[in-house]
């Protein structure tokens, strides 16, 4: 069943821009340009693209906080703006930049201010809390008034108040911008056993991909307001093209690198002590044995295709036109 439908969704933003030295005009900015998207209960989903690309329009038009140009868009059956109320009970948002939480107030009041707010039952609270206060470990600053929480205790205290009336689709902008090493694992942790758990469906933007290879089976790009791809990480290296490396690391250069057919290489690195080969039809057996003889072989190792590459080449590539009436 789908719990988000958006179908030709559209949003223009007219902005007024100098013509000359008094001058101003009025222009059109198309920030979502005709998108056709279905997500499935209990769906993770990656919503990349490059900045500009309408991803926070999107996740604004899908939250109630602005209403589409022109296209039709359901969550949880509602219409996201003029079923505000009624869909705030259904979905929880983490907004990178904005904050549900009292600025003045402990973390542990801000939660129980929620828990009036959502009329959510004592005991249902206290099951949601605890289970939160395990998996993110908040016990060390619930008591400390959010205003003085780091980003990333604030951000764990964030997740947390979005999830306490139980929402089924939780909308994540950026949810681990800024954080450190320790916080972002502790958030992508805590959403990865969310997603296990499977009733919840969690749509994500975020420019780190990291994010997105830990926790999003299905990854949507879109590039100018348009879906550039729908489909999973390992469809984007196949259609892209993407290919294993094998970097051998020699003792000494050689005067000529060898050319297995099937691996071309593609970096010389290390005054020639390091060959890098690209695995097209070869296996890294071929490329190994070419090297034999040649040169004494310090280490061989596999890098696998990196999405960050695949992904550059995607936001490069020219932007499909538009479709007839979108
Ligand atoms: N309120 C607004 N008024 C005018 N133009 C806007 C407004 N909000 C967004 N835009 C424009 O719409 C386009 C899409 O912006 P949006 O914020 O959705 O992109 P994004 O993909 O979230 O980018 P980023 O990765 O930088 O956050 C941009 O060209 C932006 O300048």
């Amino acid at each position: 069943m789908s719990v988000i439908e958006m179908a030709g969704l559209r949003k223009e933003f007219t902005v007024r821009v100098k013509a000359g030295r008094l001058r101003r005009t009025k222009r059109t900015v198309t920030a979502v340009d005709g998108i056709d998207l279905r997500v499935q209960r209990g769906e993770m989903l990656g919503y990349i693209g490059p900045n500009g690309a309408g991803k926070s329009t999107t996740l604004k038009m899908l939250t109630g906080v602005l209403t589409p140009s022109a296209g039709e868009v359901r969550v949880c059956g509602l219409r996201p703006v003029p079923d505000r109320t009624r869909l705030a009970l259904r979905i929880g948002v983490v907004f990178g930049q904005r904050s549900q939480l009292w600025w003045d107030l402990p973390l542990r009041d801000s939660f129980d201010l929620l828990r009036h707010v959502y009329r959510v039952p004592a005991a249902e609270h206290a099951a949601r809390l605890r289970r939160c206060r395990d998996l993110l470990d908040l016990d060390g600053f619930l008591d400390v008034p959010v205003r003085q929480l780091s980003l990333g205790q604030r951000m764990r205290g964030e997740l947390t108040a979005a999830l306490l009336h139980g929402p089924e689709v939780l909308f994540l902008d950026e949810p681990t911008i800024g954080l450190d090493v320790v916080s972002r694992q502790a958030v992508r942790d805590f959403l990865a056993e969310l997603g296990r758990a499977g009733d919840t469906t969690l749509v994500l933007t975020t420019h780190d991909l990291a994010d997105i290879e830990r926790l999003c089976h299905r990854l949507v790009v879109i590039d100018h307001g348009r879906v550039v791809h729908d489909g999973t990480i390992a469809e984007l290296h196949r259609r892209y093209g993407s290919r294993r490396l094998v970097v051998a690391e020699l003792d000494a250069a050689l005067a000529e690198a060898p050319a297995p057919p099937g691996a071309p290489l593609v970096g010389v690195e290390a005054d020639g002590r390091r060959l890098v080969y690209a695995l097209e039809s070869a296996g890294v057996a071929e490329v190994v044995s070419a090297l034999a003889g040649l040169a004494a072989l310090r280490d061989i190792s596999i890098e696998e295709p990196r999405i960050e590459d695949v992904v550059t080449r995607l936001y490069r590539a020219p932007v499909p036109e538009a479709r007839a009436g979108g």
